[in-house]
Parts: structure tokens; sequence; C-alpha cells
């Protein structure tokens, strides 16, 4: 496993340049020296110090009453109101042009030099609030982390970590996420600088069932609400909506008024937001409706990143300050995110038997799972004294052990071998398409270097032989589809170690790979096959087989129109005669993945790039779907069959030359119900496939069953279907799936088109919930922050359908992907 970085964050950092540039810095020297005599990578470094915190104070905020010198210290006289007000006057005419001009001053800044940017990672202000309930303190948030941003780029810093959003504050993310898609913008589309958020992995209070977090603490525990208002708040104009912020929240029990509140403390109102919040429709959120699910972390994420566009520069530092939901699957969202940097301090360690630290079982198995993101890891407070054996240094070497082991057997694709698999993860491919195309060499070479599906096939030959020997002394083996004779050569073994004679023919279409057959033929096989060229639909039959072996198979099974090439090669079949494979299934399962949907959404591509289906070897990819049939029973397992088929098919209606009048009966449809456990977005679907080759021996990619089926085959990455648009699936939902196969003989080509509609269960007659009332069916109510659909009284009531008891309220839809095959389809 390659070697992950790890950076330290010193509690305290160098002075500033005293020599001239190029002498180096101190903090220049400071991180060379760490990175070269310590195992750390990095240096994490606040880009600015406490100066420029004052400054941004002094000049945006003003004195609450009881901290003003001019109230509290008794000079009411006319002089001393005038001459605060001067004061006043002017630090407002010097904000004004700091916030025309947003700018750091040298002095403010830890980080001032190019050099110094190497092996940094640079953290935004954390007092910054682009959250805040006072609307002046979120612009001028927005405008201190643009001086912040405008520095890292000039910089050239790899990434900006900027503060959490506000556990308590949920009400203003929109404000925070709309900040932050605004900062994406500076720099242009050349800008080199990746966002970070700070994401912590956990609400505490959530987990424990107790609610959201309260005021005054941000997400990562950091008090860093500020306890004055806004100097802006203060102007008429945007007073009026900062009352009205208040007043949605229903923090206010006195009238709107349109100057300021005498007395009205930012902190006194902060305190009161974690009573139920009442939002501006009437409509009462209770606690529980909002927390049930432990995601409201990583649903705050989910509205910034979408809210920016899945920008490509947005990434997360997932902050494991807080403990770990106990939620696998709320967890194993996260591999489906851009995580950069894991942010680790030593308060997430726990003390062992000698009392050196070390991380939880489920915290170890979370970080190993998450290392195929290759993130970054932060050390904090790892000279904090906390855990009493083996010094700063045991975090970083536990670390170091931990993040070297490979990650459990939970792989949702199959990986080949490092130098296979090496850049591959993630990465879209076209499918092949083997019989509208002719291979390269280079090709049929990947494919050959997998030992493990060839030795399937010898195995189901040797199978087949030694049963077809029992009834039949000539034996007949046709591989149809041959390539560069790989499963000849397998025929051939099977047939020694059956010690059964039998005639094999490989037949073949691609012109070149026929002359490797050749050449097989003279120097390796002799006359014990025959080769035979062109394309097993028309050929001739010479001799029919009492075995027709091909392998045809895509990722998703038939994509590779294996139905319809078998179909064709029957006549070479006798009417006892067996094919391997014998049947095939395509799977599916609805899936997560940041990665892939940028890929397929970038601007670069065509336009029908996201109706596509692609071939992945899927890493950073979630799959959302859960067993056991949801709320009403109606749902399937977590990846359902789509649809199967079955060779020889002995009931076709065949034309004179035994070729099928249409490709009709290989048209396949299915609808799928899914259950969600953890709010996700859907990105697309996973497609997998399961072939039965004979006797007891298969090939599988189905994650359920690869390990058992066919261990360690690599031949076949799954199929990503992807959506165009992200179709939003809250915690406890159902998602309908439809996907057809459909063919067209006249214009000779086979497609699929695939849609997706999201529901929520609902409860039978459930009537619309007045404000503060419960839900009746509780146990029908599985919860996310983001979800109150059923229930709502803006919505319908809940329509009952026949599946259940339960009802369901539709709550998405997507368009039809590759409608009548225009974006993508295999020609035949
Ligand atoms: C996926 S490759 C498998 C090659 C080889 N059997 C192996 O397993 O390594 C499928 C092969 O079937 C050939 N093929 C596809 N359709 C065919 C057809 N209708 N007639 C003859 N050959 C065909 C392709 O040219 C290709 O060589």
């Amino acid at each position: 496993m390659a070697r992950l970085p790890i950076a330290f964050s010193p509690k305290e950092l160098p002075g500033p340049p005293t020599q001239p540039h190029p002498a180096p810095s101190p903090l220049q020297q400071y991180i060379g020296h760490t990175v070269s005599t310590t195992d750390y990578d990095a240096v994490c470094v606040p880009l600015t110090n406490r100066r420029w915190m004052e400054r941004w104070e002094r000049l945006c905020l003003r004195p609450i009453d009881d901290e003003d010198p001019y109230v509290n210290g008794g000079d009411h006289d006319d002089d001393a109101m005038d001459q605060r007000n001067g004061h006043a006057a002017e630090t407002d005419r010097e904000a004004d042009i700091w916030r025309r001009e947003p700018n750091l001053n040298r002095d403010e800044c830890n980080i001032t030099r190019l050099e110094e940017g190497q092996a940094v990672i640079a953290l935004a202000s954390d007092w910054l609030e682009l959250d805040s309930f006072d609307e002046g303190i979120r612009f001028d948030s927005e405008l201190g982390l643009r001086a912040e941003l405008q520095h890292a780029l000039y910089l050239s810093l790899p990434t900006l970590v900027i503060p959490a959003p506000s556990l308590a504050n949920r009400a203003s993310l929109p404000s925070y996420a709309r900040a932050i898609s605004n900062l994406l913008q500076l720099g242009g589309p050349n800008a080199y600088t990746q966002i970070s958020i700070r994401i912590p992995v956990s609400d505490p209070l959530e987990i424990i069932g107790q609610g959201p977090a309260p005021p005054n603490g941000s997400a990562s525990g950091d008090s860093k609400h500020h306890r004055r208002m806004s100097s802006l708040s203060s102007r008429p104009a945007s007073m009026h909506q900062h009352q009205l912020s208040l007043t949605q929240l229903g923090q206010l029990s006195q009238p709107q008024s349109s100057g300021p509140i005498p007395g009205n403390r930012v902190t006194s109102v902060a305190s009161q937001a974690s009573a139920a919040p009442s939002h501006a429709s009437g409509r009462t959120v209770t606690h529980s409706a909002i927390h049930a699910d432990p995601s409201s972390t990583w649903e705050m994420w989910d509205c910034i990143r979408s809210m920016c566009g899945y920008h490509p520069r947005l990434t997360v530092t997932l902050d494991l300050t807080n403990p770990l939901p106990p939620s696998v699957g709320a967890l194993s969202r996260w591999t489906a995110e851009p995580v950069k940097h894991i942010w680790l301090p030593a308060t997430a360690f726990i003390p062992n038997a000698k009392g050196y630290p070390v991380l939880s079982k489920a915290c170890q198995a979370f970080i190993r799972g998450m290392t195929k993101q290759s993130p970054t890891f932060i050390l904090a407070d790892t000279d904090s004294g906390r855990h009493t054996s083996g010094g700063q240094n045991a975090y970083l070497q536990y670390v170091r052990h931990i993040t070297s082991q490979a990650s459990p057997n939970s792989t949702i694709s199959p990986q080949g071998p490092a130098e296979v698999a090496s850049g591959y993860g993630d990465f879209l491919q076209a499918p092949l398409q083997p019989l509208m195309d002719d291979l390269g060499s280079a090709t049929y070479d990947v494919f050959e270097r997998d030992p493990v599906k060839y030795r399937q096939y010898e195995e189901a030959l040797y199978l087949a032989v030694m049963e077809r020997a029992q009834v039949a002394d000539d034996i007949v083996i046709v591989v149809a589809g041959a390539g560069r004779g790989p499963i000849v050569s397998c025929a051939l073994q099977a047939l020694d170690r059956a010690n059964v004679a039998a005639r094999v023919y490989a037949v073949e279409k691609n012109p070149s790979a026929f002359t490797t057959l050749q050449e097989r033929r003279d120097l390796e096989w002799g006359d014990r096959v025959e080769i035979v060229f062109g394309d097993m639909r028309t050929l001739p039959v010479r001799e029919q087989a009492d075995i027709l072996v091909s392998e045809l198979l895509g990722s998703f099974g038939d994509n590779e129109l294996s139905p319809e090439c078998i179909d064709g090669a029957m006549r070479f079949l006798k009417p006892e005669g067996v094919s391997i494979p014998t049947s095939y299934t395509a799977w599916l399962a609805p899936i997560a993945s940041a990665k892939l949907y940028h890929d397929v959404t970038q601007s670069s591509r065509s336009p029908g790039a996201a109706e596509t289906p692609y071939v992945v070897m899927m890493q950073q990819v979630n799959l959302l779907s859960g067993d056991g049939g949801g709320v009403a029973g109606r749902c399937g397992e977590r990846i359902q069959q789509c649809w199967q088929f079955e060779h020889p098919r002995r009931d076709l209606v065949v034309d004179e030359d035994g070729v099928p009048y249409t490709n009709s009966h290989n048209t396949r449809s299915a609808t799928l119900t899914f259950h969600i456990p953890h709010a996700s977005p859907c990105h697309g679907f996973a497609g997998y496939f399961e072939a039965h080759l004979y006797g007891n021996v298969g090939l599988s990619i189905h994650p359920d069953t690869m390990h058992r089926v066919s261990p360690d085959m690599f031949s076949w990455f799954p199929l990503f279907f992807p959506l165009k648009t992200p179709l939003y699936l809250p915690s406890g939902a159902e998602v309908d799936v439809n996907i057809w196969r459909l063919v067209d003989q006249r214009s000779r080509k086979v497609w699929y088109e695939w849609s997706a509609e999201a529901y929520l269960p609902a409860a039978p007659n459930a009537a619309p919930v007045s404000p503060g009332l419960k839900v009746p069916h509780q146990n029908i109510n599985p919860t996310s922050p983001t979800m109150d659909a059923p229930f709502s009284p803006l919505m319908p009531p809940p329509h009952h359908d026949q599946m259940g008891d339960v009802g369901r309220v539709k709550i998405g839809q997507t368009m039809l992907h590759n409608a009548a095959g225009q974006h993508y389809w295999v020609g035949l």
C-alpha cells in the first residue's frame, strides 16, 4: 500500500522573516527541518495570526453596550457622545475602504513567501463566520475569507482549509455555501488552490439523541462566535435583514423595529437558537425529526457541495474530533466524497493498556477504508501530553502503522493486482464492443493476465467434457469468439485432464486475432484444433458441437451482445449440446460518487456523456441501498437482479439458416425498489454480472458473491449508469429504478435506457400534521435532517399504493437517460 502523507499541526510557529529573500525564512527552515528530520510529510499552518483578527474585529464589529466605555463609564454627556460618534464614523470609513479592496497586511500573515508554501496545509481563520446569524458578520467574514484566499492563491498554496459551518446554525448554511461558491470563482479557471471545508464527522449530541449542538460552539468544538454585533448591523438597511433572520428563527418576542435593539446581545440570540426552530412557513420541525439519523454533518457538506455545483476544487477535511457515528452506513458515505484531509487530534485517541495512544477498532476500520482516497492525515495537539506513553511520536507511528495495513474486504468492485489496478481507480472507460470493433492485441493481453477467469473456464469445460463423455464417444467443442486462443488452451487442458479425445474448433471474426490463432495452431496446438475465420452468426456449420463455449460477457453480462452472438451460433450446437456459459444475470445498485458525477458532467465532455454507461473500477463510491425491505417491506436486496439470459434457447423461431427472425426476445426490462437507510444524493447505478458457466462453476463481479464464486478475478470492473442530475434520497427513502435493454433489428442496435423515482414512506391516512403535533406512526418515520416531506402540511395526503399498508409520497424523479439509444448503443 502506498505511503500516505501525514501532516503535523504545531502549537507555535517561528517568527517572521528577518533576512531578505532569498535567505530562507524561519518558517521555511522550520518546515524543511520537520519534513527532513521526522516522518512527517507536511506542516499544517494557520495562514494568518491574531493581528489580522484584531483588525477585522475593530473594523467590522461594534462593541455591545456593556463593553462600550462610553456607555458604561457613565460619561453620557454630549461631548462624550460626540467623541464616540466621531470615533465610530472614522472606523466606519476605514472599514468601508477595507471592504472596497479587502486585504491582509504583511504582519498579519504567517505565510508570506512562495517558498514557504511547499509542504504546507494552510488553515483559514477559524473566527470568521460565514454562517453567522448576523448578516453583517456574514458579509464581512466573506470579505475576510476572500482576502485570505486571494493570499493563498498568490502563494500557490495547495489547499486552504476553511472552518466548519456551525451545527447550531443550520439556517445560515445556504449563506455559508453561497459564499464558498463565490470564493471558488476567485482566480479564474486556472486557479490552483483547493478549498477544503472542515466537516466534523458527527454531532455528538445527535449521537446520544439529545438534539443538535449547543450554540456558541462550532462543529469542531471551538468557540468562534463573536460576542459583538456587526458594524454593518447598526446601519438601517442591513438591520432590517438582521431582524428578519431573527424573526424567522422565532427568537424575537419584541416587535420589529427599524433601529438597533438596545441591549440586545448577539450571543443571547445565538443561545436561544437551539430551541425548536420555527421556519418561515410556520411548520415546526422538532429536534427528533431533524436528528433521528446521525447525518447532520454530512448533510451540511452535501448542501455546500450541491450549491457549489460539485466544484472540482472543493474538498472535505474530515474532522475526527467528535466520536464516530455508530452506524457504518452513515460513515461509509464519506468513502464517496472528496476527502482530502483527515483531522486527527490527540483527543481522538484512546490509551491502550500501556498508556500508548491508539484508535478504537471502529476508527481503525474507518481510516483503513478511507485510505483509498489517499487523504493527508493532520495530527493535532500531539504535544498536549494527553497520553502517558510514547510521547509525541507515538501518534505518528501509530497512524503510519494503521494506514499501511490493507483495508478489509469491503470492496464493491473487483480490484486487480496493484500493477493492473493502478491508474484504473474511478477512471471512466468506454465499454468494449468486441462485436462491432476488432480488439487490439494489447487489449487481449490485459484480460489474459487474469488467471482466475481461465481457471474457471477450464474447470467448467472439464465438468462438461466428463459429463458428455458418459453419453457420447465423439465429442466436438466449438470455441466461439476465440480471440488469441486462451480458452482453446483451456479446452485442450480440460480434455487432457479428463483423458478424453475431442475435435476442437476455434471461431474468430477479428482478422488480426486470427493470425495469432494461426500461429498458435502451427506452433502449439497442431491438428488438435481447427481454426475458422468468420462471424459465428453467419458462418456455415461444418460440424455440430457438443459444447459451445464463449466468453462474450460484458460487465453487465449481456452488454457485449453475448445473447445475440450465441443465438446466432446455436446452429453449431447439437440438439442435446450445452453452452458454456449456460446463463448470466445482470445486477444493479444505486450509488453515490462525487468523483464519477463530476467526471461525467465535465464541460469538456459531450452533452450525452451523462447518458452513457462506463466501465469503472469503483473506489470512491458508496453503495446506497440497504438490505431488509425498508419500512413497508417493499424493497429488495441492496443489489438486485435486473434480468437473466439462458443458453441454449430452444424456443426461438428461426429462418431456414437457423438464425432467429427477430431479436425481440432479447429485450428486457426491470423495475427495482431499493431501500436507502442513510440520506445521500444518488449519482447513478453500479451494474454487475454473475455467470453460470457449468456445473458449480461460475464467474461473478457481484460484490456479495464475487469472493465466493470467482475470488480474485479482475477481468471485469462494474458498469456505471450515471444520472445527469443527482437524485437526493433522504434517510428511509425508497428509490424505484427502471432499466430497459432495448433492441432495434432494422438499425441493428442494442442499448439501455434508465430512470429513477424517489419516494418516502408515509403512514396510511396520515393527515397533515399541525405544528408541534407528534407524528402518528413513529416507527415509519425514518427521518433525516432534510426529510419531513411525508408529513408536511404543504404536501397532499400520502397516496396508498398496492404494495403494503404503508403508502408513499413521491419526492423526486430523474429524466429518462439515453432515450432511443441516442447517446449510447452497441452495434449488432
Ligand atoms: C471478449 S473476447 C474473448 C476472447 C477469448 N475467448 C478470451 O476469453 O480471452 C471476445 C472475442 O469474441 C470475438 N467475437 C465477438 N463476436 C463475434 C462473432 N459474432 N463471431 C466471431 N467472433 C466474435 C471478438 O473478436 C473477440 O475476439
